[in-house]
């Protein structure tokens, strides 16, 4: 065994307790309550949590039964995961997404006594199904009253004062029972690859995790400074929930709760307020600023146009050089700097950041290059639900262009299978590993060898110096009815680099003669539903005029099918089919769909990773049309 990161298992609450010994009295838990700001210190944060533990108890919550989370993130998510830990249950978020079946999905499976909700629109859900749950006893709207009175239903108010009457000893006994490797967190999968699975991660592989990925990527602990994080991303993916919620407690950290409507445009109001120090994205909210740059950038004047691309590739190019090769024009890139880059960061909330990540999905290198251009290092961080999240981390000490970094310490990884141009699965060992899937024995054993490496399902290789590149995903790798295997990760971001209209692209071609895409349009999004609009953005209006057409809406381009739109998409895929690596990896055919992707559409989950099973049954017709002699 590798002892480089040894650390005596602990339990959630002994990390707690370690955390409130150094930083009890420092603030914990930030967010707006009716317009105004509420701090939670370390300290109250704990006895909060202790409190909901007793109501949780008084509930009836029983011995690794599960308490339900459904909703966005906010201190009450926080105290509610810690409380139910604490009452020895398992904390199970719910995706906000989920529709009330796929809750039901869940909530069965995890044997929910307790169902936090978030509001009216998530208890209308649960109402719906609560008759099909056996195990659940009671449900908790944290937000808001009541609208109607149920039996058994309780605001945050009532229920945190319900387990008033819980003695203390009964709390520490239970306490006092729990073990490091007993299970505590639930993360559903977000079945990207089929039905989502339950991963049963232990008190380690969340003490362990928090502790050590974080580490890795060099957070500091709150005696030499306090670090200030939003939190925005879906708390029940791991990405998230260990980022946010179980490394703030280990390090001390600020967490301050952005608004629902965060990706809906809010976030950069939170993000100015804040001033994070440390900020992680999924590839695609990168993508999304990168996108808003650009069009902010398309509408200004010359002059500033002028200003941002000499900046950019002046940051760019410096940002590429190696560090050996040292910085050959120190006053310019301080100069593009001052002038124009750390203005824009500013704009971004940004001014006080020094650590970018970005993780759960492969990240394009024109989006990396992209922020190197606005002197930001997105450092990658790759791992699963089954890892805890992070067990390959990039940092500012360990860093390539284009790699995911290196193992955490104290964590193993090797290629399994290795092709011949070093390709290979990727396998994980460590304390970050998983349990195992909760009432799915025959899955737990199919993703473990006989030495016990848990198989990623993910390709990837190794470099000299040990840093890992995912090179793709066997789980998603088409394979063709001639046999031939085509990773389509690769050929959709070519594609969607040399359409900047298009948005989302999915290659369809498995057990068919040839491949063909899907392909959606760059559009805004509706303010209040999130949903994709059909008013293309500036971006995709400028690429239409340089295609010669007047088009700004989708729905004009896919019902007249306008010829020069369609005649610059046919070029666009004509170029990437003339780089493809064999005949049999080119695009045949190709399909514009009327809306884009997106969460509330099913089509992406909760870290944006294209949801291929249902994106292939909701726009089966289409694909079938392709296929048609
Ligand atoms: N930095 C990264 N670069 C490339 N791929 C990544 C990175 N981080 C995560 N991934 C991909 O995400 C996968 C893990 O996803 P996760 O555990 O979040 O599952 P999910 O998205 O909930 O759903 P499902 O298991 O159904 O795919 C990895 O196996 C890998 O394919």
């Amino acid at each position: 065994m590798d002892h480089s990161c040894a650390q005596t298992p602990i339990t959630v609450h002994q990390m707690f307790q370690e955390t409130l010994d150094k930083y009890g009295s420092l603030n914990a838990l930030i967010s707006r309550q009716d317009g105004k700001l509420e701090q939670v210190t370390f300290s109250e944060y704990y006895k909060l949590s202790r409190r909901a533990a007793k109501s949780f108890l008084k509930l009836g919550l029983e011995r690794f039964h599960s308490v339900g989370i459904l909703g966005f993130n906010s201190p009450e998510w926080f105290i509610s995961a810690v409380g139910a830990i604490f009452a020895g249950g398992i904390t199970t978020g719910i995706y906000t997404t989920n529709s009330p079946e796929a809750c039901h999905y869940v909530a069965d499976d995890c044997r929910a006594n307790i169902i936090m909700v978030e509001n009216q629109k998530q208890l209308d859900k649960i109402l719906q199904i609560w008759n099909r749950l056996p195990h659940l006893k009671a449900v908790v709207q944290y937000k808001g009253s009541l609208q109607e009175k149920h039996p058994n239903l309780y605001t945050w108010e009532e229920f945190i004062n319900l387990g008033n009457e819980i003695l203390d000893s009964q709390l520490a006994d239970i306490l006092d029972s729990q073990k490091p490797n007993h299970c505590c967190v639930l993360i559903y999968t977000s079945g990207t690859t089929g039905q989502p699975k339950g991963v049963m991660l232990s008190h380690d592989n969340i003490t362990w995790t928090a502790a050590h990925a974080s580490k890795a990527g060099e957070m500091i602990p709150a005696e030499i400074h306090q670090e200030i994080i939003v939190s925005y991303l879906p708390l029940s993916h791991i990405a998230a929930q260990i980022y946010d919620l179980w490394t703030g407690i280990k390090w001390g950290e600020q967490i301050y709760f952005s608004d629902p409507d965060a990706l809906k445009g809010t976030l950069v109001n939170t993000l100015k307020e804040a001033q994070p120090t440390s900020h992680m994205g999924v590839p695609r909210v990168w993508e999304k600023i990168m996108e808003r740059i650009k069009e902010v950038s398309a509408q200004s004047g010359f002059f500033k146009k002028k200003m941002l691309s000499w900046a950019m590739s002046v940051s760019l190019e410096r940002n590429l050089s190696s560090p050996r090769s040292g910085n050959l024009k120190p006053f310019l890139t301080t100069l593009a700097d001052y002038l124009v880059l750390s203005k824009i960061r500013s704009a971004l909330g940004f001014a006080h950041c020094e650590k970018y990540f970005s993780g759960a999905a492969p990240l394009m290198t024109e989006t990396l290059e992209f922020f190197l251009g606005l002197n930001i290092t997105l450092y990658e961080a790759y791992g699963m639900s089954e890892t805890a999240g992070p067990h390959i981390m990039s940092s500012p000490q360990v860093h390539k262009l284009g790699s995911c970094g290196k193992p955490v310490p104290g964590c193993k990884v090797k290629l399994s299978n290795e092709d011949s141009d070093g390709n290979g699965e990727i396998c994980f060992w460590g304390r970050t590993v998983f349990m195992g899937y909760l009432n799915m024995e025959e899955k737990t054993r199919e993703v473990f060898d006989d030495e016990g490496w848990l198989h990623s399902g993910d390709l990837g290789k190794l470099d000299k110096e040990g840093f890992l590149y995912v090179t793709g995903r066997i789980k998603e790798l088409i394979i063709t009815a001639g046999g031939e295997n085509v990773p389509p990760i690769p050929i959709e971001d070519k594609v969607k680099k040399e359409l900047p209209i298009i948005s989302n692209a999915m290659l369809i071609g498995d057990k068919k003669k040839f491949l063909s895409m899907l392909l959606t349009l760059k559009s805004t999004l509706d303010l209040d539903t999130s949903d994709p609009t059909d008013h293309l953005t500036q971006e995709a209006i400028q690429f239409c005029h340089e295609a010669g057409s007047r088009a700004t809406t989708v729905s004009e381009i896919v019902r007249s099918r306008d010829q020069a739109v369609y005649k610059a998409i046919q070029d666009g895929i004509n170029r990437v089919n003339a780089n493809a690596t064999s005949n049999a990896q080119r695009i045949q055919k190709w399909t514009l769909l009327a809306t884009d992707f997106s969460v509330l559409g099913g089509e992406l989950g909760p870290s944006m990773k294209l949801r291929r099973p249902i994106v292939l049954e909701k726009y089966k017709e289409d694909i079938e049309s392709f296929y048609q002699e």
